[in-house]
């Protein structure tokens, strides 16, 4: 299969290297990681141990690829919709945080886009280097939920080459679970500048918990069968897990950099029919950061 890996970064990156291990792998990123890539091949190290030799570019190439894996921020997926209209693709795959990226790459391009979510962890340590900080899994499918042959033959091409895949009909519950987890999580630790064990049973947990109450009951109002009580399991069950990482929001705060805010508890904000007083808080909080950092 040839995977096109659009956003080289450090989810990109693990995600690219480990399909290199079976597939014909283009990254496309930005200097100095790609050229690190070009002269050295790319090492992942930590929880999956592999040096591989895909390809890296910083432009699209005018090619036919049988998929393309979508794997920037939330706030460059417009970008990058545009950017993969120079490539022939078969299908996309969007592994990003935040609810509107299958949205805005079915908009731009004729290929079919699956919904991803994905809870690998990667860290890109130098250029040509990514860590893969926690093995999780990619669930995939039609963003709309049901069964799509894509959407078997794409996870067969990522369980194929080892990645932890499963082919799920249930992605708008998926998704928006995910989204209670990172609406819960990601602000308020970036706020409170805590690790997302801080959450477990520290004061901070509450509000998160509320954030995902919030987002739970969004789901509902738009027909997605999520329960209090799932997305707060969730919230707590992540949390728990990945207590000594610092969230991808927080770690975005610490380096001064443009967070996925508008993407996560701000798409709940944007969707609700009634009063999400967290979400709103959290929302508002983030964005000030931004605004006066200058990230925004
Ligand atoms: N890192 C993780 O552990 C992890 C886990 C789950 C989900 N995610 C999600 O995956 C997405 C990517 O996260 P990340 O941590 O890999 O971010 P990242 O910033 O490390 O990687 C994104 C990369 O895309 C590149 N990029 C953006 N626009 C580009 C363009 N036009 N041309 C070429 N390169 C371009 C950036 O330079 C950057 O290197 C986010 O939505 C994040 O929430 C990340
Ligand atoms: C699950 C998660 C919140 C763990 O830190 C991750 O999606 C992140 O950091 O964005």
């Amino acid at each position: 299969m040839r995977v096109l890996v659009f956003g080289a970064g450090s989810l990109g990156s693990l995600l690219g290297g480990l399909l290199a291990r079976a597939h014909d792998v283009t990254l496309v990123g930005r200097a100095p990681h790609v050229e690190r890539v070009r002269a050295d091949g790319l090492r992942i190290t930590g929880e999956c141990s592999v040096r591989v030799e895909p390809a890296a570019t910083t432009a699209v190439p005018d090619e036919r690829f049988d998929l393309a894996l979508v794997a920037v921020k939330a706030f460059d997926t417009a970008a990058a919709a545009e950017a993969l209209g120079a490539a022939d693709l078969d299908a996309v795959l969007s592994v990003q945080n935040g609810l509107d990226n299958e949205r805005t790459l079915a908009g731009a391009l004729d290929a079919p886009v699956l919904a991803g979510t994905c809870t690998y962890g990667a860290r890109l340590t130098e250029p040509g280097t990514v860590e893969c900080t926690g093995r999780g899994e990619v669930a995939l499918g039609p963003p709309d939920g049901g069964e799509s042959a894509v959407a078997e033959s794409v996870g067969g091409a990522l369980g194929g080459a080892d990645v932890e895949t499963t082919v799920a009909a249930d992605m708008p519950r998926r998704r928006w679970t995910k989204l209670s987890v990172n609406a819960g999580i990601n602000a308020v630790t970036a706020l409170a500048r805590v690790e997302n064990g801080a959450l477990v049973d520290g004061p901070a947990g509450e509000t998160a918990r509320r954030a995902a109450r919030e987002t739970a009951r969004v789901a509902r109002e738009r027909g997605i069968d999520l329960a209090d009580g799932a997305a707060v399991e969730a919230v707590e069950r992540v949390a728990a897990a990945t207590s000594a990482n610092r969230s991808s929001m927080l770690q975005d705060v610490e380096a001064g950099t443009r967070t996925e805010v508008d993407a996560i508890n701000g798409a709940v904000v944007e969707r609700a029919e009634r009063a999400v007083p967290v979400n709103e808080t959290l929302t508002a909080l983030v964005r000030g950061w931004e605004r006066e950092r200058g990230s925004r």
